[in-house]
């Protein structure tokens, strides 16, 4: 599976400039029949403006959905389509999406643990489902949002499921982008899963984003890693034998004893 990863800068506030230009750069960059999944960063259509986000947060029924499902379909592409804010009622979650190459929604996860340093919960609501793996082509996959990256009962979940990658749209700042890329890491090692993460570049409100957006192998190997200011595409072959055959060398699932923990 060919996986493309778009790690980009965001306008703040300003859904149309940023449809725009992941419009264009699908243009330049995905090529029909070459890529199998582009993956996106967290919040891609406003940043994270959090104190206006009532102003941009989009019906469930969206604009940018839309947009993702018709770029989906017309360049044959399944599409991890990062996260945005999505109101409803008087919530708004920060929701991510799944789109398959046939232009049709597959799975939608609203971030479940909110970030109390950048006082999220004043803003947006948690998600109020249990997390499950989806399917594409024929693989098991699960998708958490940045700050998830921080619980490994979530992704150990998702890999109990049965997962084989596991996908992270992110703006996670340079302040501590060394966690960041170990963590993942151990997520990969741990889990015996690919690891695709999508961060953002640039800044906004003083805070510095880390980019380095990572494709991390199940045996724990960096195979793809971004700058941390530069837009960039990494691209990679997904082999999901892979994860079969770490599986079987280091039979980690297979030694668990959860009725002592
Ligand atoms: O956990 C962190 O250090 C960063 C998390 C974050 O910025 C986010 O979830 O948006």
């Amino acid at each position: 599976m060919n996986i493309t990863v778009f790690q980009m800068d965001i306008i703040p506030g300003d859904p149309e400039a940023n449809r725009e230009n992941v419009k264009k750069w699908f243009k330049h960059n995905v090529t029909k029949g070459e890529t199998d999944l582009v993956v996106l960063p967290e919040m891609w259509t406003t940043a994270y403006t959090l104190p206006e986000l009532h102003k941009y947060a989009e019906a469930a029924d969206n604009e940018s959905t839309a947009m993702l499902k018709e770029l989906a379909l017309s360049y044959g592409v399944h599409i991890i389509g990062g996260s945005i804010a999505v109101a409803e009622g008087k919530d708004i979650f920060n929701r991510a999406l799944v789109i398959s190459r046939q232009g049709e929604f597959v799975y939608q996860y609203d971030k479940l643990h909110l970030v109390p340093m950048l006082n999220e919960p004043a803003f947006l609501s948690p998600g109020r489902e249990k997390v499950k793996v989806f399917e594409l082509d024929g693989v098991k996959m699960g998708i958490i949002i940045c700050f998830d990256l921080r619980f490994p009962e979530i992704i150990r979940e998702l890999a109990l499921q049965g997962a084989q990658v596991l996908f992270i749209p992110a703006e996670w700042p340079q302040a501590r982008a060394g966690h960041w890329e170990v963590l993942q890491q151990a997520r990969a090692i741990e889990n015996q899963m690919y690891v695709v993460s999508c961060n953002r570049i640039g800044s906004y409100d003083n805070v510095e984003f880390a980019g380095r957006s990572m494709i991390t192998d199940p045996w724990g190997t960096v195979l793809a890693k971004g700058s941390q200011d530069q837009e960039e595409v990494l691209q990679k072959a997904l082999d999901f034998e892979n994860v079969t055959n770490v599986r079987k060398q280091v039979p980690i699932f297979d030694s668990r004893v959860p009725q002592f923990y």
